[in-house]
């Protein structure tokens, strides 16, 4: 039985992640923190899953991995700078590995490679992406990281910038950039998470569209990611690399 802490158990996607481990015969749930809880209640864990808050993942990493502990993560708001930090600890601790994945849906994971794979075929791209209006962080981290891996492509291929004549604007009109590509976020009651990846060529559009139908959906690729962290090396970024894609 591999012992599971979880990190934002009173979560909306945490509270599902305790419901997932507990039913799993091969996991055992001995601690389930979250906020102002204390984090030695984790010492007994050999892995430990993070679903809270981008301003306070960094800590927990840190604690955990100090103490030799695996983590899986899920919170948002990792940047080439942050996954570095997150390197170094690794570095130091050595037999301790993280796996941070943005989005732990399997057909997220399967949009972000079809998006990939298709971008090298369209001089145009853009990315929409819709969340519940109680989302911390904007655009999502499957929005950038999608963009990201959109970018490689088009590099690969010796595209550049998407064409925008677009000479006046107000402030915000055409959405963020993320390494060139364009990205919209919309916030609105009703919804969980979304997005729409629209690539447009000489008469055609093709749109790869994603949407959560409720945060259960995460759980396989968590727990997945679970049984799977012990067995990595160091530093894992994306679900996609324990998938046979
Ligand atoms: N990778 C993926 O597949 C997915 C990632 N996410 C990401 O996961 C994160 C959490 O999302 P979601 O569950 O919707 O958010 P919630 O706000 O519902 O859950 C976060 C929980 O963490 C708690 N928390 C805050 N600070 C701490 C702390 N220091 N220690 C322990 N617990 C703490 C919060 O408490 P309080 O409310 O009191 O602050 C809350 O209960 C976000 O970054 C989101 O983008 C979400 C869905 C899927
Ligand atoms: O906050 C959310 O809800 C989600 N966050 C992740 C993100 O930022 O990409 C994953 C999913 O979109 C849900």
């Amino acid at each position: 039985m591999t012992k599971v802490g979880v990190l934002g158990a009173r979560g909306r996607v945490g509270v599902e992640v305790c419901k997932a481990v507990h039913a799993a015969d091969d996991l055992e749930l001995v601690a389930a923190v979250d906020k102002d809880d204390p984090l030695e209640s984790l010492a007994k864990a050999e892995v430990v899953v993070d679903f809270t808050h981008p301003d306070v993942v960094m800590g927990n990493m840190r604690w955990c991995i100090d103490r030799g502990i695996h983590t899986v993560v899920g919170t948002t708001g990792f940047d080439a700078r942050r996954l570095d930090q997150v390197r170094g600890w690794l570095a130091a601790n050595p037999g301790t590995n993280s796996l941070i994945a943005p989005n732990f849906g399997i057909a997220a994971v399967l949009m972000m490679h079809f998006a990939r794979q298709a971008a090298k075929y369209f001089e145009s791209v853009e990315i929409v992406e819709l969340h519940h209006p109680n989302k911390a962080d904007a655009p999502s981290g499957t929005a950038r990281r999608t963009a990201e891996l959109v970018a490689e492509a088009r590099r690969e291929a010796g595209l550049g910038s998407s064409p925008d004549a677009t000479t006046s604007q107000l402030d915000g009109a055409r959405g963020a950039t993320v390494d060139d590509v364009h990205v919209h976020a919309v916030r609105l009651a009703g919804l969980i998470a979304h997005q729409e990846v629209i690539l447009g060529g000489e008469g055609e559009i093709l749109t790869i569209r994603h949407d959560t139908m409720n945060r259960a959906s995460f759980t396989p690729g968590v727990l997945l990611g679970v049984r799977r962290v012990g067995g990595l090396d160091g530093l894992t970024v994306g679900l996609e690399h324990l998938l046979d894609l």
